[in-house]
């Protein structure tokens, strides 16, 4: 039997289907906005490290993104990242949505995750059926019970990643997989990723809320420059060069749109979170390029980090 009194420290991932509430979950457990949230399924793209502290254990969460078919060359990618993921992992988290269409929760997803991805990392595996605030109590208890019975998960619970609850229970179940005694971060650090990186989750986030159909499907953002200036000169903003990338003209038409105004609407929105993430002020400027089929090419992708 685990120690329950002694310090535990490990890598938990997290992994589900698009939407499922990854990045709503990583974003309640750490009380911190980091990884990028929206209502459209497949905006999470890379791993995100998020550091979780308590006084009896430290959980260093990796965030996956959402398991789908690879029908483009940008989700082979995502898969395979999703399974070196889980591979690093002490223990898993299986992220399963409750639904109120025809049956509590996915079923054959469910099915799939386990047989073509929880079952051969021999990892052991915390179910946790999110979004249950949609549920009543006894829809709730009927889907544990059929988790329970069909997948033997070694703990099986409902949460609200929403609504924050289940949570610390979720964070109890994780602690007796953790296996170091010791912590492998200080306590005040949130995640290993550069500000940068969150900059551009914030300026994608961002093109995701504006802009329908295909647009946010087809862009990628990369910083340019990132110059570090207003803590050794008040005076003076950081500044913030950054290219977001689409395949076509036509789209960067739309990106930009009449005399300018959406891209300016869109820099407004950014630099406003960015300048409360970074906490000082931020100069900010985009710029739109066309790099016909990005998604199809595997140098780019590379370029991109993928
Ligand atoms: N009702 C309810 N909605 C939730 C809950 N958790 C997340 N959501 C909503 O579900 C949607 C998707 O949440 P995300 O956190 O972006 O999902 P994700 O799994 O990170 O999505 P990907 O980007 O596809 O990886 C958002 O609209 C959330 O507000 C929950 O506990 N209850």
């Amino acid at each position: 039997m685990p120690n329950k009194t002694a310090f535990a420290c490990g890598y938990a991932a997290i992994v589900g289907p698009p939407n499922a509430g990854k990045s709503t979950l990583l974003n309640k457990l750490l009380n911190h906005k980091l990884s990028i949230v929206t209502p459209k399924p497949q905006t999470t793209r890379k791993k995100i490290t998020g550091i979780y502290h308590n006084d009896r254990c430290q959980i260093i969460f990796l965030d996956t993104p959402g398991i789908m078919d690879p029908i483009q060359k940008l989700h082979e990618s995502m898969l395979k990242t999703t399974r070196t993921t889980l591979n690093e992992a002490d223990v898993i988290i299986a992220l399963i949505p409750a639904s109120k269409r025809t049956e509590l929760f996915d079923r054959t997803f469910t099915n799939m995750l386990f047989e073509k991805w929880l079952d051969e990392t021999k990892k052991p595996v915390i179910m946790a059926l999110n979004k249950a605030d949609i549920l009543n109590e006894k829809e709730r208890k009927d889907a544990l019970r059929i988790i329970q019975d069909h997948w033997q998960p070694r703990k099986a619970l409902a949460v609200s990643a929403l609504h924050g609850t289940g949570i610390d229970a979720l964070v109890d179940s994780l602690q007796p997989f953790l296996p170091l005694d010791t912590p492998l971060y200080p306590d005040d650090i949130l995640s290993t990723a550069p500000e940068r990186f969150f900059v551009s989750e914030i300026i994608r986030e961002k093109v995701f809320l504006q802009y329908g159909q295909e647009i946010p499907y087809a862009t990628e953002v990369v910083i340019d420059e990132f110059k570090e200036q207003h803590e050794n000169n008040p005076s003076k903003k950081d500044v913030i060069r950054s290219s977001i990338i689409v395949e076509r003209d036509s789209q960067k038409h739309i990106l930009i749109g009449k005399k300018g105004a959406a891209l300016k609407k869109l820099g407004m929105a950014a630099r406003k979170d960015i300048e409360e993430l970074l906490g000082r002020p931020v100069f900010l400027e985009l710029f739109v390029k066309v790099r016909p089929d990005w998604r199809k090419k595997k140098s780019m992708l590379k370029s991109y980090g993928y």
